[in-house]
């Protein structure tokens, strides 16, 4: 997986903050989707590599909890996290001890469970 994120990070759009992110989720059936960051000159308008991931599984006809893991990339000598926009989605998508790897550049990694990192989620329940 790690040669397989680094291959990809080639496809980053990250020109503005030159701070390149891939990830790829592996459904329950086996099936992969990659991501990259993809940035714009309007800032806000840029979209994290793990959320790219994850629309590209929506999008493809995937549901919510058809999810078995996400691993992310970060072109760092540390391992980074996810932002909390990304651990929101990961939230709503992934039941909640499915794991999230985070990689370094150097191969490193660290493994959380979803529910480690949304302690205390928005959920759907919210709206009811
Ligand atoms: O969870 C995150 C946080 C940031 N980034 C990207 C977005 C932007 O292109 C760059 C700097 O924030 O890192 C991700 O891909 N995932
Ligand atoms: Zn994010």
């Amino acid at each position: 997986m790690f040669e397989k994120l680094m291959a990809l990070l080639e496809n980053s759009y990250s020109p503005y903050s030159h701070f390149r992110v891939s990830s790829i989720v592996v459904m329950k059936d086996g099936k992969e989707f990659s991501g990259v960051n993809i940035e714009n000159a309007s800032y806000g308008a840029t979209i994290c590599a793990e959320r790219v991931a994850i629309f590209s599984a929506i999008a493809s006809g995937y549901k919510p909890y058809d999810f078995e893991k996400i691993y992310v990339l970060c072109d760092s000598q540390q391992i980074q996290p996810s932002c909390f926009v990304c651990r929101q989605v990961m939230s709503e998508m992934f039941e909640k001890d499915k794991e999230v790897v985070w990689f370094s550049n150097t191969g490193e990694s660290v493994t959380y469970r979803i529910c480690d990192l949304c302690p205390y989620p928005f959920g759907s329940q919210c709206l009811e």
